[in-house]
């Protein structure tokens, strides 16, 4: 069996059901608008992945069109496989895909209901190879998805550190990706946490380091720090928590370590052990060899007050906040989501007036598995054709849902006088105002974005940094 066939991806009968003598169909690729949506706008991320992968390159070949006729005779019990379209993209472009794809660049920022990518065949003998690519091409909405909601954490986080530190150093550390075990793939990991790294610099999903650094030019695009787990804690019994806390730290006596402290009582972990009876090994660790304390357990905003104020002494900062002592810290990587991270933010701020400097968050699910294709409304639609030579906005839309209306013609995208982007339909754009760039031609990538590119791209706007508390 063949590692990857691109003949086995896709709804292999639409090339009987378009009109006669097509020579073009062009597709584009949308996160349409949702009323009330949490989202206005996305970060578009991942599709150069998916062309190295997947599309560039002879990906047609005689020994793929074989098995796929023998699958598709089998799967359909009659004959739908276009052996002989397949054999010509063979023959006529050495299997290599007679596609152009334009696409916004990696790591922008565009408002929900934009064009994000155009899709077109370049050979008149080729147009059901348009929309045979789309499955794959919507896939694209997972990368998108999860970047755009890393990106809304790191709006929370920026105002917050900034309102309550006056700066905002150490903001691309302060959300941490703990969701490798909670994805569906190793491949969902590697493009979910190589998203999360477009806007921050710290994981412990290691596939995504590697989509970076294989696919975005990236060696390192992200850190961690040594840490316990349940396991290393609970195994030495129950009666033996503080010799498991000092066990760690003496296996990481310098740089900084985290601790789970949740695994019978995490009060009394902080006051009794952390606070008292290994104080002075605590006290002892300067500043980049913190300790750092994980609850794991209960609802965020409480425990993580309960912890600042009962276990440690705090100074004030600069700005009138509470910090706690340089050689410690907390990590909450239980229960984080868009929502509670919010209510941790309200908590620590009214309450005693406690700095983001004091805490760093971990987040899994909600991070790369608690989202789907509707979160950001993705759709990929036709809105053009050619046939017998004339061209023809083609479009959707639906008396039953306008919102699901799609867009007419062939789209660009620019920037308008006041300053902000729009679609510009039925042909009717500029070329040289178009911000869509063509990242692939004919089976070759024409544009290949590093990932330092790509968050230069993403990064927040003045605006979206600073406290409007
Ligand atoms: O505590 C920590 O401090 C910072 C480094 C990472 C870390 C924990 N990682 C983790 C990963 C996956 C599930 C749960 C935790």
């Amino acid at each position: 069996m063949l590692e990857f066939c691109l003949l086995l991806v896709f709804q292999i009968t639409h090339y009987k059901q378009y009109p006669p003598n097509v020579s073009k169909i062009y597709s584009y690729f949308e996160c349409r608008r949702k009323k009330g949506s949490q989202f206005s706008e996305v970060v578009f991320f991942g599709l150069q992945y998916l062309l190295k992968k997947y599309l560039t390159g002879p990906v047609i070949t005689e020994e793929k069109i074989q098995e796929a006729k023998l699958f598709y005779q089998m799967h359909f019990k009659q004959a739908v496989f276009d052996e002989e379209g397949w054999r010509k993209v063979l023959e006529k472009h050495d299997g290599r895909l007679p596609i152009r794809i334009k696409a916004v660049p990696e790591g922008r920022i565009i408002p929900r209901g934009n064009v994000l990518f155009t899709v077109e065949n370049t050979d008149p003998s080729f147009y059901w190879l348009t929309n045979y690519i789309e499955t794959m091409l919507v896939q694209m909405w997972y990368p998108i998805t999860v970047a755009t909601i890393s990106r809304e954490f790191k709006k929370i986080l920026a105002k917050h550190l900034k309102a309550t530190s006056g700066s905002l150093e150490g903001l691309d550390l302060k959300l941490h990706d703990f969701g490798y075990r909670g994805v569906s793939s190793q491949e969902s990991a590697a493009l979910g946490g190589a998203a999360h790294l477009v806007n921050f610099c710290s994981t412990d999903t290691v596939a995504g380091l590697l989509m970076a650094q294989r696919y975005y030019g990236c060696p390192m695009a992200g850190f961690s720090i040594p840490a316990a787990e349940h396991s290393t804690i609970i195994s030495w019994g129950r009666s033996k928590e503080k010799e498991a806390f000092e066990r760690v730290l003496d296996q990481f006596s310098s740089g900084p370590v985290s601790v789970v402290s949740d695994s019978y009582d995490i009060f009394n972990a902080c006051k009794h052990i952390w606070g008292d009876k290994l104080k002075e090994r605590v006290m002892e660790r300067s500043q980049d060899s913190c300790l750092v304390i994980r609850p794991d357990s209960g609802d965020p905003a409480e425990t993580l007050i309960e912890i600042l104020e009962e276990c440690f002494g705090s100074s004030l900062n600069s700005v009138g906040y509470k910090v706690l002592p340089s050689y410690l810290r907390i990590i909450q990587g239980d229960g984080i989501d868009l929502h509670s991270v919010e209510e941790v933010r309200k908590g620590l701020l009214s309450d005693e007036g406690w700095s983001a400097e004091n805490v760093f968050f971990g987040c899994g699910s909600a991070l790369l598995q608690k989202l789907n294709r509707d979160t950001l409304s993705c759709a990929f639609k036709c809105s053009y054709v050619e046939s017998n030579g004339k061209g023809m906005d083609v479009y959707k839309q639906p008396v039953t849902d306008p919102s699901k209306g799609s867009k007419k013609g062939r789209l660009s995208l620019r920037r308008n006088s006041d300053g902000f982007l729009e679609t510009v339909e039925r042909g009717a754009g500029k070329p040289e105002e178009d911000l869509l760039v063509t990242v692939f031609e004919n089976g070759s990538l024409v544009k290949d974005y590093s990932l330092e590119e790509i968050r230069k791209n993403a990064r927040l706007r003045d605006e979206e940094m600073n406290p409007t508390l």
